[in-house]
């Protein structure tokens, strides 16, 4: 069974379709990644999971529960993130971890979570004091308190500068480890490639593509980025009409990015060498998950 299942769940506000048919499950022990740009649907999505909003229509279900008729049930399997607003900001890391520890039959040992989420030394921290890294670190604690199967993370490292970011990574890799279940929010593509073992890319309320980072990658219609420096000018718009080249670039210090795939490399160096030009400092790199997204939802982040 999986451990979280949605069949074609809709939502709409106002008559506006801000979820439309989204279907995915997450097996016990993945952290499985929703991905897509701003105002796409992926909160309504993992807030119906939670059981914090209930479908128009669809199906949910946590370990085999019905998120909105077994509530109760549903909030001891699955862990959510809070959002910042709900914490006081003169309630000191230990209040907070007694109190949410509190409120479940079987809590995780809260100083043990505190030890391992690099807590201890800030237990007598007021909320308002923490750092971004350390307020992230004390939601995943609360998410993890009452000793979850699976756990809900919403743009988790939004804000974070890159070093608590990377921290922050860590941690959700310890938690998957841990035997834990990952549902995770994100609009960073670096994010999604390090951390998940798969990924729903989701696109005006609908999935356009699900599958594991490389999966996604391969699936990109551009898979290489060439870029050099010309020895003598060129004509840029010659290279857009390159065997299977997606897009060319050239920056304002005369370095120029074509974009498509290995027959396009080929082509670039043969057309290079006809014309006599030499490119210097030429780098050719696979494509990212970033050119996957705007490949598979046409927009940027
Ligand atoms: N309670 C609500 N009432 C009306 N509209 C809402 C409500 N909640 C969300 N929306 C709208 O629904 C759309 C999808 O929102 P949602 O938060 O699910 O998207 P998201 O993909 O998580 O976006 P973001 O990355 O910006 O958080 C947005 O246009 C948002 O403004």
């Amino acid at each position: 069974m999986a451990m979280i299942e949605v069949r074609e769940l809709h939502k709409s506000y106002g008559g506006r379709k801000v979820v439309d048919g989204v279907s995915f499950e997450v097996a016990e022990g993945e952290i499985f990644g929703i991905l897509g740009p701003n105002g796409a649907g992926k909160t309504t999505t993992v807030e119906c999971v939670e059981g914090l909003r209930t479908p128009d229509s669809g199906t949910v279900r946590v370990a085999g529960h019905d998120p909105v008729a077994d509530r109760e049930q549903v909030t001891l399997l699955l862990g959510a993130q809070l959002q910042e607003s709900l914490l006081q900001d003169k309630l000191t890391v230990r209040e907070a971890l007694e109190l949410y520890a509190a409120c479940y039959p079987r809590p995780a040992d809260w100083r043990e979570l505190a030890d391992r989420l690099g807590l201890t030394e800030r237990l007598d921290i007021r909320f308002a004091k923490l750092s971004g890294g350390q307020k992230q670190r004390l939601f995943i604690a609360l998410a993890l308190i009452g000793n979850p199967r699976a756990v809900v993370l919403d743009e988790l490292t939004t804000g974070l500068d890159p070093r608590a970011r990377r921290d922050t990574w860590k941690l959700v890799e310890e938690v998957r480890d841990s035997g834990v279940t990952v549902l995770l929010v994100s609009h960073f593509m670096e994010e999604a490639q390090r951390l998940c073992d798969r990924i729903a890319v989701v696109d005006r309320g609908r999935i356009t593509a699900l599958d594991t980072p490389a999966g996604l990658i391969g699936r990109a219609a551009a898979r290489t980025v060439v870029s050099f420096l010309p020895s003598a000018p060129l004509d840029v718009r010659a290279l857009g009409a390159l065997e299977s080249a997606v897009s060319v670039e050239e920056a304002r210090d005369g370095r120029i990015t074509v974009t498509g795939t290995d027959d396009t490399t080929s082509a670039l160096l043969s057309h290079l060498a006809r014309h006599g030009v030499t490119a210097h400092h030429l780098r050719v790199s696979d494509a990212t998950l970033d050119d996957a997204f705007l490949d598979l939802t046409g927009t940027d982040t």
